[in-house]
This record gives structure tokens, sequence and C-alpha cells, in this order.
């Protein structure tokens, strides 16, 4: 089941999200169990009524304390009509000595005015307040739109509980790898089971005031004309009866005919005017039109001019900013709005990380702009496939989009954090802060990391390389947080708080011990480098023990085709820890004329050469892929000179490509592979693109040591250009 509001105490007690105005006087009371009801239950106050129904006891007719709830013309409210904001959602909440009132704008106002009031109910004692609240955005939420693992229909059930309780009233349905909702298969209706589960989650949805919309994704292999015009409009009509009143058009990442902005207009109209106007009860249309950021998008080739001319005023467009994935500034929706005619719908492509899928962003929400709120007509987030993880961002989407002004990310982080996990809170922002960095990635959006210990680390390591020499205060503090990495990690690992939050982040948190564990092993190799020989030994031989066991993590969980692995404190923490490890075996092997290996990380494959040219070459590896890295110099590659890659351990290769820049490279160099260090096999070089590029069929093969050898009996001359494989 979906976890329940965690008990906060007093002082640390925040509305969510913050509203935009609240009274609180200094006294309390305790809730009578006995109270006189007035509401207009069949009115639009409703779905606060049921609501207030499972947060408090049955009312009586005779009793003193008195609940109100209502919605602005509503008989029960009319004294309040003037304390209610005009605005959308808005509600006026008041928790007086003998009364309750929920005055609503609007439904939806009523029922968030109920959620203020459940969180106000979790105190030890309800204290007397007015609020006077209201959203900035319109539309708040999320849009489910990654690719990769869609999530789960029970992980969806609990988004919803989430969204309804965080004032949330979006959710689009839209995860890129649903066939049902993309190419090929959007015009066919969804199975049974699947339907019936959509069904479930529209019910869910509406219990929770959220809107649900579902999406199609048709662009890549849409025709125009009538007969697929008509699959949309029965498609819809499907969903429809399924109980859907939100629909959206994606046209994002695609290509060919689809991309069309005049016909992608027409069709939305079209949409428009024969469906959405038709049946009076649906949402205005959502869009994602094809030029969705300004990187991707051509202002004189007159797409977004052409979209903001021919769409249907209430047709909503969506936006991700300055480019794919970008934090929303004025500047920004400057550019957009004036092309689309309208306030663009922000997609914000935060926390989703489908295009870093061995890291999880766990990090605060920050660098949207707080003085746009008049800008934009919605503003919902693409998140992580790890819908529980996804929530700490959700949690500040949420707070952030209500109430732009008095959003602050810092803040808003700690309590998302303390709402997922209550009682493991600082286990938890443990684990968080250390998590929430992309690592270098294609669309160069990254975040901050370790920001609180960043000055310890930064001390640590500056002072350690620079003048060899240890500065005690940092390397006390940098020791605390390895040993609260470790203890976090393991108490996390086990929490019985939120087990599916816990299983998807269990390889992360295998990892970050792992890492806290090499921090600890690494401060002793600095405490004993020059000091204590046998001391010192240890620890090395322990962080490469750790070393090894990071990458056995890194090369066996999460292995997407993508961004395989799991990273764990990949910005700072890490790096700095590997950067120490190489400082301390410095001055070791200077102490003591030792020659202990420098390198940090652990490295699977050795390569070495008596071709001079060759031997000093460095051999890299990234996810399953190695390569020795290439040399621009002319080699001269000495009769009978060998060049030997080794495993640290039998590998079953997929792939092995060489490239020598020389076209009869076979005639000269022999590649052979053996699986035990004794028996070679020499492997035939095959062309691979008529010039100088071959590849060696070793499909499937077991490896242990790969070897080039110049046969020609002379000197040749040869460009070491690539050296490359693949492990299976
Ligand atoms: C080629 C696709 C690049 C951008 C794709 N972005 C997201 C980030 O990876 C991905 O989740 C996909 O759904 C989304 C497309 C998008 O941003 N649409 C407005």
């Amino acid at each position: 089941g979906c976890l329940s509001l965690g008990m906060l105490s007093a002082q640390e007690f925040h509305l969510q999200p913050t509203p935009q105005v609240y009274e609180t006087l200094q006294d309390s009371i305790v809730l009578p169990d006995a109270y006189r009801f007035s509401a207009d239950v069949e009115g639009a106050a409703s779905d606060a009524v049921r609501l207030l129904g499972t947060l408090l006891p049955d009312h009586q007719e005779k009793a003193d304390f008195r609940i109100t709830v209502g919605v602005k013309g509503d008989k029960a409210v009319r004294k309040y009509t003037r304390l209610i904001p005009s605005k959308a959602e808005g509600y006026y909440l008041k928790v007086g000595k003998n009364e309750i009132v929920i005055a609503g704008a609007d439904a939806r106002g009523a029922y968030y005015g109920v959620q203020t009031l459940a969180q106000l109910l979790t105190l030890p004692k309800l204290p007397l307040v007015e609020v006077t609240d209201y959203p900035d955005i319109p539309y708040r939420g999320v849009v489910e739109g990654f690719y990769g693992t869609p999530w789960s229909h029970e992980a969806r059930l609990c988004q919803l509980e989430f969204y309804g309780r965080n004032k949330m009233n979006v959710y689009l349905y839209g995860p890129k790898d649903d066939p049902y909702h993309s190419t090929p298969n959007w015009r066919k209706p969804y199975p049974e089971r699947e339907a019936a589960q959509l069904k479930e989650l529209v019910d869910k949805a509406k219990e929770n005031n959220v809107i649900f919309y579902w999406a199609i994704h048709p662009g890549q292999d849409i025709k125009w004309n009538d007969e697929d015009r008509q699959n949309l409009l029965n498609k819809f009509e499907k969903m429809y009866q399924l109980g859907v009143r939100g629909f959206a058009v994606f046209f994002d990442d695609i290509s060919g005919e689809g991309t069309k902005a005049d016909k992608q207009a027409d069709l939305l109209n079209y949409l428009d005017d024969h469906f959405v106007k038709v049946k009076g009860d649906v949402e205005p249309l959502i869009m994602c039109p094809t030029e969705y950021n300004k990187a991707w998008s051509n202002v004189k080739g007159g797409y977004l001019t052409t979209l903001g001319e021919k769409l249907n005023k209430g047709i909503q467009i969506m936006w991700t900013g300055n480019s794919v994935i970008a934090t929303i500034d004025r500047e920004t929706m400057d550019f957009i709005n004036p092309l689309l005619k309208r306030k663009a719908y922000i997609w914000w492509n935060f926390p989703v990380s489908d295009y870093v899928r061995d890291h999880l962003l766990m990090g605060p929400v920050y660098g949207n702009a707080l003085d746009i709120k008049d800008e934009m007509e919605g503003f919902v987030s693409n998140p992580m496939e790890h819908a529980e993880a996804s929530k700490i961002a959700l949690y500040s989407v949420a707070d952030y989009a209500w109430n732009l002004s008095d959003y602050d990310s810092d803040l808003s982080w700690k309590r998302a954090i303390k709402d997922l996990m209550p009682q493991h809170a600082a286990y938890l922002e443990t684990f968080a802060a250390h998590n929430s960095d992309l690592g270098a990635n294609g669309h160069r959006f990254r975040r901050e990391e370790s920001v609180a210990l960043q000055p310890a680390l930064e001390a640590l390591l500056s002072t350690y390389e620079k003048q060899h020499i240890i500065d005690e205060d940092a390397w006390r503090q940098v020791n605390e947080e390895c040993c609260k990495i470790v203890t976090a990690s393991d108490i996390l690992s086990v929490s019985q708080e939120n087990q599916p939050f816990i299983a998807e982040i269990t390889p992360w948190l295998m990892q970050f011990k792992l890492v806290g564990q090499y921090g600890e092993a690494v401060l002793q190799m600095m405490r004993w480098a020059v000091t204590d020989k046998t001391g010192f030994e240890t620890a090395y031989e322990h962080a490469k023990s750790l070393q090894l066991l990071m990458y056995k993590v890194d090369t066996s969980y999460n292995q997407n085709p993508y961004q395989p692995g799991i990273k764990s404190g990949s910005k700072v923490l890490l790096p700095t820890f590997y950067a120490l490890f190489e400082a301390s075996v410095g001055l070791y092997n200077q102490a003591y004329q030792a020659a202990l290996d420098t390198r940090a990380v652990y490295m699977p494959y050795t390569w070495n050469s008596d071709v001079p040219q060759l031997a000093a070459l460095p051999v890299l590896r990234k996810g399953k892929m190695g390569n020795v890295s290439p040399s621009n110099e002319v080699i001269r590659w000495q009769a009978g000179g060998e060049a030997l890659l080794m495993m640290d351990q039998m590998r079953t290769l997929k792939s092995l490509t060489v490239d020598l820049g020389i076209a009869d490279a076979p005639k000269f160099i022999r590649l052979e592979i053996t699986a035990d260090g004794q028996r070679w096999e020499a492997i035939p070089l095959q062309p691979v693109n008529g010039k100088t590029r071959f590849k060696a069929e070793v499909e499937g093969r077991n490896v242990q040591k790969i070897r080039l050898t110049n046969i020609t009996g002379q000197e040749q001359k040869v460009y070491f250009k690539q050296f490359g494989f693949e492990e299976k």
C-alpha cells in the first residue's frame, strides 16, 4: 500500500505546498468527537466531503462544534464568500475555537482545503489557523513520458495518492515504451487487462482530484488522411469509455511526414472541434510539438509560428525550455509565449534519467525562476523510471508550482525526504545528498552533489596534494560522513518503511556503502602513508578490494543497453577519494622506495608491450567496452614486437576491432587470443570498411589475453588508430 503521512513535530511542521497566506494563532484545540456538520453533500463539495469523512468521526446533529464545507455559492458557506480567493482551485480554511470552515472557490479548491486540514490533523494538537490559498500555476503535476520501463500499476496508484496530497492536479499518461501509446499500436484498443488497469487509474485519479490525461504518440507513422484521423478519434473514444476526460497528442521525438506543423494543427483542431467540444466534459487538449525546445527549433522555418497561429486558442502547447533538459526562466518564456500566442505548458525534463540510467537524481529541485508564475499555463515533471525515488523531486515540483515566490529549494528538499521516509529521513538525506548528479551526458545538464561536504573534501585534497599534510578538521569531517554513509546504507537497505522505494534503490545503496568504506580505507592510507608501513599496506589492500567490489556492482546490476551500471557519489565524493588514493600511494612509494600501483579506479584490463611507443598507451573501460587509447603518431613496430591486452580474469567477448591505418594489416600483424594463457589461437582479421578497419570474429569466445604480433620479420610503420573490444 501507499505510504501514509508521517507524524511531524510541531516546530518542524510545514504545510505542503507552502500556502499563499497562512495565519496561525498561538492557540490550539483538541478536535471534539462530536460536531455538527453543514455542507451541500450533493453539490460541488462532494469530493471534499468524502475526503473529510476519511479524516473525522461521523458527525452528530446535537453538538456545539460546527464543521462547514462548501464551494462559493453554496448556502452553507455564503457568509464566508468574501474570504474565498477568487482564484481557480483556491480555498479559505479556518480552524476556530468552535468551528472549522472550508470554503472552496471551486470543487477542487474545497478538496485542497481538506487536504490542508488533513496535514494539520497530523499535529499533536490542532492549531487555530486561517489559510487563504490558491495555486500560482493552473496545471501542476507529472507526465510519465520517459523511455525505459513504464511504471507499474501499483506504482501509479501510489503516485496518484501522492499527487492528491501534494495538490498536483495533472497526471499525463505517456510512457514512450507503451506500445499502445505510440507507434505502431496507437490505433489499437488496449487489451482487456491493460484497459481494466487504466480504468482503475482513472478512478484513482478522480478520487484524488487529479485529471488523468491519456496521451497518444502517433507521429512516427501517422498518415494525414481520414482513415488515421478516424483511427485517432476511435482510440480517444475507447479511452473516453474507460473514463478518461483529458487527452494529449505528443509529436515529440519523431521524424518524417508527422512533423508538419500545419498538418498537426489541422488534426488537433479537428479533434478539438469534433471530440473535445462535442463531449463537453473533457479538459482542454494538450499537444507536445515536434520542436519542443529552443535548441531544436528553427523559428524562421515557421513551425512554431504555424502552431501558434493555427491551433485553436484552447489547445495547450508543451515546451521543455531552451533545450531538452533545462531550467525555466523568464527569458525562456519571453521567447516561446509570443511564438505560441499563449502561455506555454512546461514539460520539465527532471528528474527523468533515461539518458543517464546509471545515476539516481535524488537532489533538490532548483534553478527554475521564482518570478514567472504568470508566464506558464502548466508545469509538469517528467520523472525517473523509479517511481518512489522520483517522489523527492516531485514533492518539490508540487511546492514550486503552487507558490513560486515562497519556494525554497533546500527546505523543500529536506521536507520531501521527511515525507518519503519520516522515520529514516536522516539516513535518506545522507543518501540523497551524494546521489544527485547525472554524470557527463549529451544534454550537458548537471546538478550539484555532496554540497555540505564539499568544503571539507576540497580542503582535505588540496592540503594533502600540495603540502602532503592532513587537514585534521577536514579529515575528521570526511571520516564522520563516511561512517554515516556506511550506516545509512545498511539501515536503508533493510528499512521496512517504504519497501517499493528500497527495492528501486538497493543496487545504489550497495554501491553507496562501498563508496563510504572506500573513503574510510583511503583516509587510513593517508594517515599511515609515511608513518606506518604495514598499516598502510593493509588499508591499501582493503581499498583495492573495494575498488574491485565497486566495479563488480557497476557491471552486475542495471545492465541496460544505454548507460549500464550503478554510479554513486560520482561527481565529488568518489573522484576525491580516487585522488586521495593516488596521492597517498605516491607518498608511500616515495617514502619506502616502493612501486605500488597508484591506479585508483578498478581496471580489469592491463596493457603492455615491448614496442616502446605502444607500451605507454592507457587502456580505458566504459561499461562493457574496453579500448586502448589511440596514438596519433607513426608507430615503429619492430620485427616480432608484441602488444598484450590482459584481463583480470577470463571474460567472454562480443566483438573486437582493430585499425592500424594500413589496408593490409593482416599481412603484418597477427592477432591471437588465449583462454588459459598457454594455448594461443590466431583469429583472422576481416575488413570492415574496405579501408583500414578490421574486425576479429570473437563473439562468445572466452579470453584471458589478446596478443598483437608483427610477423613480417622487419620493422613496420603503422598507426595505432583503434584497438577496442566489447564484453558480452
Ligand atoms: C531523442 C530524445 C531526446 C529527448 C527525450 N526527452 C526525454 C529525456 O531523455 C525523454 O524522457 C523523452 O520522453 C523526452 C522527449 C521530450 O522531452 N518531449 C517533450
